[in-house]
């Protein structure tokens, strides 16, 4: 424990409302198992371990019948709320229910990889940053821009600069639902944290993070998943 730590000064958002689509599954995404655990408990165990973040919300959708039945549904820091139609409603309806922190982090649900160190790294922009900044992995891919309606290459965008927003991303709690409120009623298209701030004018900060932190979306990546975890829980216990 570290004792430099007098309070909790991070709340954590949770969005696990989705129906998980594009995995082609007969149940949400974040229910599926890996190991012993569901994705949804892989991805909530370092939130609840760190010293600094105090509640966690998780926000779920209003016909979940799934969390309550899970062990980590009972944990004292544990918050639930419903979510809405999309990802960005989801985590609106998480930061209503968010008060007594100055920070907030958002992770998706279908994040399960998280690697401590670099929660650890997002952590520390708390130190100089007013804005707040996302995980990111640099794009390693040559990227392509298809021709509107049809898959064929209308040219290649430059990738110099151009990063995979993963998750957590943190924030001032009330500079966030202030910019996603403002974002929405405004109709922008919001996919995640950080577009709602620069929706009004923020440049929120890059924090370069591992690119096994992937998130479960397509009957593939779970396997991978897999594979990651297995990898961290072998470090971890090394
Ligand atoms: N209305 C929604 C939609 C998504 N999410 C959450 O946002 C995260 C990232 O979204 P995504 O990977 O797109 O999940 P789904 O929307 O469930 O997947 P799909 O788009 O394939 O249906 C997930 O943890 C998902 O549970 C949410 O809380 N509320
Ligand atoms: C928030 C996010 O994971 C950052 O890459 C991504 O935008 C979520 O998108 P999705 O379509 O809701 O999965």
């Amino acid at each position: 424990m570290n004792s430099a730590v007098s309070s909790p000064d991070i709340i954590a958002v949770v969005p696990a409302a989705g129906i998980g689509s594009r995995m082609q599954s007969s149940s949400p995404k974040q229910y599926l198992t890996i190991g012993r655990q569901t994705i949804l408990e892989h991805t909530l165990a370092p939130l609840l371990a760190h010293e600094r973040i105090g509640n966690v919300i998780v926000v779920l959708s209003a016909d979940d019948d799934k969390f309550a039945a899970l062990p980590v549904s009972r944990h004292p820091e544990i918050i639930t709320v419903c979510g809405g139609g999309q990802r960005a409603d989801s985590v609106l309806a998480g930061l209503q229910a968010a008060s007594g922190a100055r920070w907030v982090l958002v992770h998706d649900a279908a994040r399960p990889c998280l690697h401590p160190d670099d929660l650890t790294r997002l952590l520390a922009i708390t130190a100089s940053s007013k804005v707040g900044g996302i995980l990111a992995a640099p794009v390693r891919d040559t990227m392509k821009r298809a021709e509107a309606g049809r898959d064929a290459i209308a040219h290649t965008v430059e990738r110099d600069a151009l990063w995979h927003a993963l998750t957590p991303q943190l924030f001032p709690l009330e500079l966030l639902r202030q910019c996603l409120q403002r974002a929405l009623q405004e109709g922008a298209t919001i996919t995640d944290e950080a577009s709602a701030l620069e929706y009004c004018g923020y440049h929120p900060e890059l924090v370069a993070g591992r690119s096994d932190n992937i998130k479960v979306t397509r009957p593939e990546d779970l396997a991978l998943a897999a594979f990651f975890l297995t990898q961290l829980h072998n470090k971890e216990s090394a």
